[in-house]
C-alpha cells in the first residue's frame, strides 16, 4: 500500500453493480472494509442481519438519528438507509481501506463531513442496460422499481460530483480499477 489509506464512497443508480463489484473485489482483497449499514428496508431472500444490512425498526432507526450514531442518513426509494459512524472511525483510525456503498445524497453528506473522503460513481453502460439489470435481479415491485429509476435519472445527472467515475461493463474490471483507487493493489 503506497499511501495512507482515506474513506471511499461508491455510489451509483441502484441496479448497476454497485454490491456485485464490491463482492468480488473482496473475494480477493478481504482487507478491504465495507461498512455495514443500518436500514428499514425489510430483508431479500438470503440477507441476514449484520451480514448486508442490519435491519431496523423506524422506531429505531429514529433513535440511531435522535443520538447522533449515524454519520449521514437519507431516504431512498421509501426505506432509510444509514453508515454507523464508530465503526467507521475505528476503521479509518486503525489504518485500514474503509469503504461505503451509499446513495447520492448520503455522499453529498459525507463529502461535507469528510472533505478527504474520495467519491466514485459507479455508472452504468447504458440507461436500456440499467432497466434490464435492475428489473432482470427480480428483487424488487414493479412500482419500487418505477421509484428507483426515477432516483436513477437525478443519480445519474450528479455524476460530475464524484472525483472519479467508473463504467461497470465488466465487473472484474471495475473491481480491479477501484482496488486501484483505493491504493490496495
Ligand atoms: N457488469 C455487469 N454485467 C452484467 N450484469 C451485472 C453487472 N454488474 C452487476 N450485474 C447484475 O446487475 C444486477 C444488479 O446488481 P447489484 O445488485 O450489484 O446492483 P446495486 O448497484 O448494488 O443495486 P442497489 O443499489 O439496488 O443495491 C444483479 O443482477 C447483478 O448480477
Ligand atoms: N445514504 C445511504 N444510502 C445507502 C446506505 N446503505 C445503502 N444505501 C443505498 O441505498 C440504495 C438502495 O439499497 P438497496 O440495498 O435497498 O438496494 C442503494 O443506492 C444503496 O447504495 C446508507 O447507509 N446510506
Amino acid at each position: 500500500m503506497s499511501e495512507r489509506p482515506r474513506l471511499t464512497v461508491l455510489s451509483g443508480p441502484s441496479g448497476v453493480g454497485k454490491s456485485t463489484v464490491v463482492a468480488h473485489m473482496r473475494k480477493e482483497h478481504p482487507e478491504v472494509w465495507l461498512s455495514v449499514s443500518a436500514t428499514t428496508r425489510k430483508p431479500r431472500p438470503g440477507e441476514r442481519h449484520g451480514v448486508q444490512y442490519f435491519f431496523v425498526t423506524d422506531e429505531e432507526m429514529d433513535k440511531l438519528i435522535a443520538n447522533g450514531e449515524l454519520l449521514e442518513w437519507a431516504e431512498f426509494a421509501g426505506n432509510r438507509y444509514g453508515t454507523p459512524r464508530a465503526a467507521v472511525h475505528e476503521r479509518l483510525e486503525a489504518g485500514e481501506p474503509v469503504l461505503l456503498e451509499i446513495d447520492l445524497q448520503g455522499a453529498r453528506l459525507v463529502r461535507e463531513s469528510m472533505p478527504e473522503a474520495q467519491l466514485v460513481f459507479l455508472a452504468p453502460p447504458s440507461w436500456d442496460e440499467l432497466v434490464r439489470r435492475l428489473t432482470g435481479r427480480g428483487t424488487e415491485a414493479p412500482e419500487v422499481i418505477e421509484r428507483r429509476l426515477a432516483a436513477a435519472r437525478i443519480e445519474l445527472a450528479a455524476e460530475s460530483e464524484f472525483d472519479t467515475t467508473l463504467v461497470n461493463t465488466s465487473v472484474e474490471d471495475v473491481a480491479r480499477e477501484l482496488l486501484a483507487l483505493m491504493n490496495v493493489v
